[in-house]
């Protein structure tokens, strides 16, 4: 391997890696040499090199490996700091050829169990077929396939599945591993000639669980061979579940008869969180950090502040209590909406939802069959008042509007006028299925 040929081999990573990763991390790295098999790289820090040898040190190492096929292993090394003094020689990390390891599974999360694992209505489903395949009864749908937004579970419910039958049934042979993954190793065993045994690692799998199965889209050969290793399987009724980021049939460059292997067991989606999931999440966070940390002083409402507020992703979510807790204890201050807000600010604006006022208005007048003008207008019957109340309470929970700003909005209206429709709204979304439904249709659609 040349100095060229990385200067080649670093563009490759750039289209596999994106901008902003390979600006990052690639490009610090500096190739010095192979020597019997080890390519050696220098790095400004340790960080640096044992962060691209877990995120990338595959992917080069594959890339690598193409373009000279007597590297077998990376190893990233400390770079010189000062021309005085000679370069601190450790050896910060390296990466092992995948074929070598004979056990194909990805390691598991410790954190990711079905204990840990917060149930509400968008991942029940989910849940609950997670725990039947964790059951391993007789295989009553095969795939399960799993598909959702980022940071909904999928992972979570996979990993909690693998620790489960490690705990009941240690003597099944469970691989869990990415797609990526699944591709790097099929594509070292190509190069290695090893494909017989890559077939039988794989073929001899009881219950195989593929992440992030998209990733294969429009990589025909190892869509290929994972096809045979699905059917492999299925044949000899093994357990198979996949993830994905969207419903099997949506995944666009997938081969058909993939895509249909996929729909031919249970697909079950995972469904944007609720309110009361996240605070079901928050609540469970702040238990387990409590049994650590008993004296923790957390005020009423802040974590119903945070549900409301942080609707992106659980992973948003977790981050956010992670950064709160360590800024409280710090300061050793109490955590109070104050200090939440203080502490979160980027995190807030971040995550405030973009939908306007004219856009809610006009959805939930479509919704309900309403002219635009009714629902600003003064007439007070109920079939326009409701309508008008449930725009209110969208407005107040999707915007940072303030209370005297939506009743401008709304034809000019007092803000107790719109303090009144937002609580009366609160109270039937707890009485009225139809209210609590088109709420929550509504807001789907606003964050579309
Ligand atoms: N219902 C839940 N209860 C507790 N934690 C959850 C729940 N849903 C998600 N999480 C947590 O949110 C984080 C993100 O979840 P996970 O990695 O499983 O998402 P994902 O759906 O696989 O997303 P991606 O497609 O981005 O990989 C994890 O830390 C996970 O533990």
């Amino acid at each position: 391997m040349t100095q060229e040929q990385w200067g080649q081999l670093k563009q490759k990573l750039q289209q596999s890696v994106g901008q902003s990763n390979f600006k990052n991390w690639i490009e610090p790295l500096e190739f010095a040499r192979v020597d019997d098999g080890v390519a050696t790289f220098h790095v400004p820090t340790t960080f640096l090199g044992n962060y691209v040898s877990q995120h990338f040190g595959e992917l080069i190492l594959y890339q690598m490996s193409n373009l000279s096929p007597d590297v077998r292993r990376l190893q990233f090394r400390v770079a010189a700091n000062s021309g005085a003094r000679p370069s601190r020689p450790a050896t910060v990390a390296s990466v092992e050829p995948i074929a070598d390891s004979i056990v194909p599974s990805a390691p598991l999360d410790e954190r990711f169990t079905f204990d840990s694992f917060v149930v509400g209505k968008p991942n029940e489903l989910a849940h609950a077929a997670a725990r039947r395949v964790a059951e391993c009864g007789p295989v009553t749908f095969n795939p399960l396939f799993l598909y959702g937004g980022v940071g909904l579970g999928k992972t979570h419910l996979m990993h909690a599945i693998a620790w489960e039958l490690k705990i009941t049934r240690p003597d099944l042979n469970v691989v869990y591993l990415s797609a990526e993954q699944f591709m790097y190793r099929f594509v070292q065993a190509l190069r290695d000639r090893k494909m017989m045994d890559f077939k039988s690692v794989f073929r001899s799998v009881d219950v195989l669980m593929v992440d992030d199965v998209q990733f294969i889209a429009g990589k025909d050969s190892t869509q290929e061979e994972f096809f045979h290793t699905f059917n492999a399987l299925v044949d000899q009724n093994k357990q198979i579940v996949i993830s994905a980021d969207r419903a099997p049939g949506e995944i666009a460059n997938l081969e058909e008869r993939i895509k249909s292997r996929l729909q031919c067991g249970l697909v079950v989606d995972l469904h944007p969180t609720d309110y009361e999931l996240r605070l079901g999440i928050l609540q469970s966070k702040v238990d387990r950090y409590r049994a650590q940390y008993p004296d923790l002083a957390l005020s009423d409402g802040v974590l119903e502040f945070l549900a409301h507020r942080i609707s992106t992703n659980v992973r948003v979510l977790e981050g956010a209590m992670t950064r709160l807790f360590a800024f409280a204890s710090l300061v050793r201050k109490p955590i109070t909406l104050e200090l939440t807000q203080d502490c979160l600010a980027d995190v807030l604006r971040a995550s405030e939802r973009k939908v306007s006022i004219e856009e809610i208005q006009r959805k939930v007048s479509d919704h309900y069959n309403i002219r635009l003008s009714d629902m600003i207008g003064p007439k007070r019957t109920r079939c326009y008042a409701r309508p008008r109340q449930v725009a209110m309470y969208l407005c107040k929970q999707m915007t940072s509007r303030s209370l005297p700003e939506i009743g401008r909005r709304f034809g000019g209206r007092d803000h107790t006028t719109i303090m009144h429709g937002v609580k009366r709204i609160d109270e039937l979304r707890i009485q009225d299925a139809q209210i609590a439904e088109d709420l929550e249709l509504l807001r789907r659609t606003l964050e579309g």
